[in-house]
């Protein structure tokens, strides 16, 4: 069965993979007015906006630069007027009465003329080519500064946000398209001013020979810019599509996955659906080709008929005499050099129309990354915090709006969607985090630990209730000033594709690394002995795909990364499931060490499966499908009487190890059954 099928239902490979068509839907962009202006009007008129976008970028890149292009262009235009008009002179000159010696002489002036407008106009060239050499890569690298610097600074909610991904993903492309705005605004000037040369002599030599000019050129400026149209709107229905297949190609290349690949023989797989969803792309882009060769077709069929309009009429202006021979050799001259810098002015505009479009996506997503901005000042946080308490916290993660705004995309309404999809993530959620105490999150898979932690770090705030540092609210506060409190070792946290020294001093990156400090942390969580034993001790890199790279296992991995919070030394440290790859010695050993953070004023916020592990938790608050179902120290939700959560999980833990006998080894329960039967 061919796995590529209609490309509006989307290929059998994308709802295998990825649940559904990945195709957006173009009317998406209309309900939600001006995510991408698709009629040529609304273009045309974002046009000039989207110019003076690219040259506030140019003036801030390189203001010295764009002077010299914009001068160089203008000398470069009025040159070849000038030289036009020269042209003209020495045409009349030669053609007019007398000896062809004397007519000769005579033109010499005005040939002396082309020649310094020739010279003038390559000097301007140099000169406007050279700017723009150096004004273009700023411009690249100072719109992908300000697209970087605006997404890094969003909040976590936006960068999880299917909406504003999608900018972000088609804005990305913009920083190109600004430096080349660069150079077609250039070719722009250009032409423009070799047109307004041309078109100024021509008017003058007879009134109708500028409009026919004109519209000559009027079915290919149609068809250029229809198809820079229909090039554009295809781009943005398939982004996504493009992204997956190039997600399935780069999957094949990384080193992560590459052993389960080879084991699981997933290759083959990924190159079959590679293969039918290249394929459904294909498609979409021979459709756009056969259009544009229609609309092609239609233009010079039109084109052929203005030009044979425009010749007509010249020949019967000479033929009438109303046109001398030395004019309408001019003429001719310049509805070549005009047709030409017309032609040149319509490709350009047709390019900058291009350009500009994706220049709006990173116009557009500078203006909704500001409505997402974490705001910069604030409440200053308290020096020395006593209590961060949870009030009544309720909260639900962002929802995905999906394609149709208020539906799911399937075309249901909200209120159909089954009623587990809006269960929050946290309910109603009292709990108090003390300073300087080891504070233990347990509970099962999903019931809303890590949720805790994200919220107790100003990642989200509550939909309902709030999170006060010592009575005040967390939103309210300085959320860098918060942010300097908090170290953090996530489930996930980052592996960075550094050098192992980096690994560890990225937990304060506002600081120059101190190797001492770099080594009292790494020392702190054993990550000492497995730098050790790398090839290049600190400096060794640690990514595998580069020349000297080196892996390492999970377990030193994890303890490179407490090492990382270690090194942050932060008021707060959250640790989510710190130990879940070191081997038995290492997390007694781990946690032994947190507890010792304790003892030295820190606060810990332990996340871990092990219960075990939490005994010395100096609080342990159990939560159980988004709510808080219990709280107490560890002898305080084990005693028989409390019979809750907790209990019952550690009893289940406790039973995996209870069963397995140590040959050997008396168990402790084998010694108070043996002093029973005593
Ligand atoms: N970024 C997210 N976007 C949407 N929903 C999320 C997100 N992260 C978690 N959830 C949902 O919120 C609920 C709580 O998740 P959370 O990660 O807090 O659980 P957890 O107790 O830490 O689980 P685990 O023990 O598996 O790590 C889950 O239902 C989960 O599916």
């Amino acid at each position: 069965m061919r796995e590529g099928t209609e490309a509006g239902e989307g290929s059998a490979s994308e709802r295998l993979l990825f649940g559904g068509p990945l195709l957006y839907d173009a009317r998406w962009a209309d309900h939600h007015n001006a995510y991408f202006e698709m009629s040529l009007w609304a273009m045309a008129l974002q046009l000039p906006r989207m110019v003076a976008f690219t040259a506030r970028l140019a003036l801030r890149a390189d203001r010295r630069a764009l002077w010299t292009v914009g001068l160089g262009e203008l000398v470069r235009g009025i040159g070849q007027a000038v030289g036009l008009i020269a042209v003209n002179s020495v045409l009349a000159t030669v053609l007019a009465a007398g000896t062809i010696g004397h007519r000769v002489q005579s033109a010499v002036p005005a040939m002396i003329g082309v020649a310094v407008t020739g010279v003038v106009g390559a000097l301007a060239d140099a000169a406007s080519t050279a700017g723009t050499g150096r004004l273009e890569p700023k411009v690249e690298r100072v719109a992908t500064e300000m697209y970087l610097a605006r997404v890094a600074r969003v909040e976590l909610a936006a960068i999880e946000d299917a909406r504003f991904n999608r900018l972000m993903d088609s804005a990305q492309y913009g920083a190109g398209s600004a430096r080349r705005m660069v150079k077609v605004c250039t070719g722009v000037i250009g032409s423009l001013v070799s047109f307004a040369a041309a078109a100024g002599v021509l008017t003058v030599l007879h009134p109708v020979l500028l409009p026919l000019l004109i519209l000559m050129t009027v079915p290919r400026s149609w068809a250029s810019l229809r198809s820079a149209r229909a090039r554009y709107a295809s781009y943005l229905r398939w982004m996504q599509h493009a992204r997956a297949g190039r997600l399935l190609t780069q999957t094949l290349m990384r080193t992560g996955p590459a052993a389960e690949i080879r084991v699981h023989d997933v290759g083959p797989f990924l190159l079959r659906h590679f293969r039918a969803m290249a394929e459904a792309s294909e498609a979409e882009q021979s459709r756009l080709a056969t259009g544009r060769a229609r609309v092609r077709l239609l233009a010079s069929a039109l084109t052929g008929l203005a030009a044979a309009l425009t010749y007509t009429s010249l020949g019967a202006l000479l033929a009438t005499g109303v046109m001398s021979l030395s004019i309408a050799g001019t003429a001719v001259l310049a509805i070549r050099g005009g047709g030409q810098s017309l032609t040149a002015l319509v490709l350009q505009v047709n390019n900058l129309y291009e350009e500009s479009a994706y220049v709006g996506d990173l116009e557009r997503l500078f203006t909704e990354a500001r409505k997402y901005t974490i705001p910069s000042g604030g409440e200053p946080v308290p020096d020395k915090v006593s209590l961060i308490r949870f009030e009544n916290v309720t909260f639900h993660y962002p929802e995905d709006v999906g394609e149709d705004g208020g539906e799911n995309g399937d075309g249901r309404d909200d209120a159909e969607k089954p009623a587990e999809r809006k269960r929050p993530a946290l309910k109603d959620v009292t709990l108090d985090i003390p300073a300087g105490r080891i504070v233990a999150l347990v509970g099962e898979n999903g019931s809303g630990k890590t949720t805790v932690s994200k919220l107790l770090a100003g990642l989200y705030h509550p939909d309902a209730g709030a999170v006060r540092w010592d009575g005040v609210d967390a939103r309210t506060l300085d959320r860098d000033r918060l942010w300097s409190r908090i170290g953090m070792v996530g489930q996930d946290f980052h592996r960075w594709p550094f050098t192992c020294r980096m690994n560890v001093a990225v937990g304060r990156p506002d600081r120059p690394v101190d190797q001492a400090a770099v080594e009292e942390a790494a020392a702190y969580t054993g990550a000492d002995t497995v730098v050790a034993e790398l090839p290049h001790g600190w400096d060794t890199l640690l990514s595998k795909g580069y020349r000297g790279g080196h892996q390492i296992s999970g377990g030193q991995w994890q303890r490179l990364g407490i090492a990382r919070a270690r090194y942050r030394d932060a008021d707060i440290l959250i640790v989510d499931e710190p130990t879940s790859a070191l081997d038995a010695r290492a997390e007694l050993e781990v946690f032994e060490r947190i507890r010792k953070l304790a003892d030295g004023g820190q606060t810990v916020v332990l996340i871990t499966h092990r219960l075990a592990s939490v005994r010395h938790a100096d609080l342990i608050h159990v939560l159980d499908k988004g709510e808080l179902v219990e709280s107490g120290t560890f002898e305080e939700l084990l005693r028989p009487s409390a019979a809750g959560v907790f209990r019952e999980l550690y009893e289940m833990q406790r039973a995996q190890y209870q069963d397995v006998r140590v040959p050997g080894r008396r168990m402790p329960d084998d010694a108070e059954e043996g002093s029973a039967a005593r």
